[in-house]
């Protein structure tokens, strides 16, 4: 059935999308509690900054960057700005100290060996993303998103999503987009942004960049929509093939936080490689705060990224600091919907 793409929602669907995102938040603290006893551990140090923490338990820093982040927005923990040492609120030192008469982790033993929690653990030593929801053949998201039943699956989640966050995402640019012709849509899943753009702001063009098989699935919505005139779909790998121009505006929606810092460097590279001057570049993700202290809906779902990706949630902050190294003037990072934003950056 077609859909209405320039038709908003009138609410927003964030406590929907918590209650999923949140998924492996509570598993890992149950770690942290139970298995590593963190906070007692913090406690006797006073003060401890993060590689000693990554020393004392053997952490890799991405998913040690993920708990602290949880920590941090829960109010358990709190970061020093100017030493980056790390101290127990009274919160953590009251409930999650062994010794204090209020310590909690007998609440959290029953997860604490949870299929979820044993991935957590693993993620947290080895910094490989357990599997998806613990399928039986170990393949990680990436490897999963290779198989068509299953990149079919994830496609119409992230389309089901994209549907309400596109059309709000289309609003919340619109006064750029009325300059742009060409839009790239960069693993732009089943199209759905490029979708709600053109259904939003006729003018535009859109290319969406999709690997095998997620291509086949971007081509059936783009058709369904009846958008085949304004929006082509191209089969690449985004990482290796060259990408189309010309464009004067790169989308990546929800792609960087599948990546580490060496993929995220790449792709805005070669975001700035196909764009000519004054072309723009829009980050449509989930965006933690400078300081990492929150939002707690964005540090829980970093948590589910980390295991089964190998990204996590980023701050503006760490962008904007690799988007002005291949010459980017950064924008302003505005809310749209769900604890999702996007941030501008032109360039220069
Ligand atoms: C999390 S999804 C985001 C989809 C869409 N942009 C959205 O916001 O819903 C990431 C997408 O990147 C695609 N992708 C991952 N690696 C890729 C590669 N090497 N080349 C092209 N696309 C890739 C995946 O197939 C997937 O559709």
């Amino acid at each position: 059935m077609k859909t209405d793409l320039s038709k908003n929602p009138h609410t927003d669907p964030a406590l929907l999308l918590r209650y999923r995102d949140r998924q492996y938040a509570a598993d890992m603290l149950a770690v942290a509690i139970g298995k590593l006893n963190l906070f007692t551990w913090i406690d006797r140090q006073g003060q401890v900054d993060t590689s000693a923490i990554a020393a004392e338990f053997g952490l890799a820093a991405r998913p040690l960057d993920v708990l602290l982040t949880l920590c941090r927005a829960s109010g358990l923990v709190r970061t020093d700005p100017e030493t980056q040492q790390h101290r127990l609120t009274p919160l953590a030192s009251e409930y999650l100290v062994e010794g204090s008469p209020w310590f909690l982790r007998p609440y959290y033993a029953p997860i604490v060996d949870s299929a979820i929690a044993q991935g957590c653990l693993q993620v947290l030593q080895h910094d490989r993303p357990a599997n998806w929801q613990a399928k039986d053949d170990g393949s990680d998201w990436h490897e999963s998103m290779m198989d068509e039943g299953f990149a079919k699956s994830f496609t119409d989640l992230m389309n089901c999503r994209g549907t309400a966050m596109g059309q709000v995402l289309a609003d919340t640019v619109a006064p750029l987009i009325a300059d742009v012709s060409h839009l790239l849509d960069v693993g732009g899943g089943s199209g759905i942004y490029s979708s709600t753009m053109v259904a939003k702001h006729p003018h535009l063009r859109a290319t969406v960049l999709e690997q095998q098989p997620v291509d086949r699935l971007a081509r059936q919505e783009v058709a369904r929509h009846g958008l085949e005139e304004q929006i082509d779909v191209i089969t690449a790998d985004m990482f290796r093939d060259a990408w189309p121009s010309p464009t004067d505006c790169v989308l990546l929606s929800n792609v960087l936080h599948d990546w580490d810092f060496p993929e995220i460097r790449q792709l805005i590279q070669r975001a700035s490689d196909v764009l000519p001057a004054g072309g723009h570049l829009l980050i449509h993700e989930t965006f933690l705060e400078d300081d990492k202290s929150g939002p707690l809906p964005v540090a829980e779902y970093s948590v589910l990224l980390v295991n089964i990706t190998r990204g996590k949630c980023y701050s503006a902050a760490e962008y904007r600091e690799i988007l002005e190294q291949f010459g980017f003037a950064v924008g302003p990072c505005r809310p749209t919907l769900s604890d999702r934003g996007v941030l501008t950056a032109k360039k220069r």
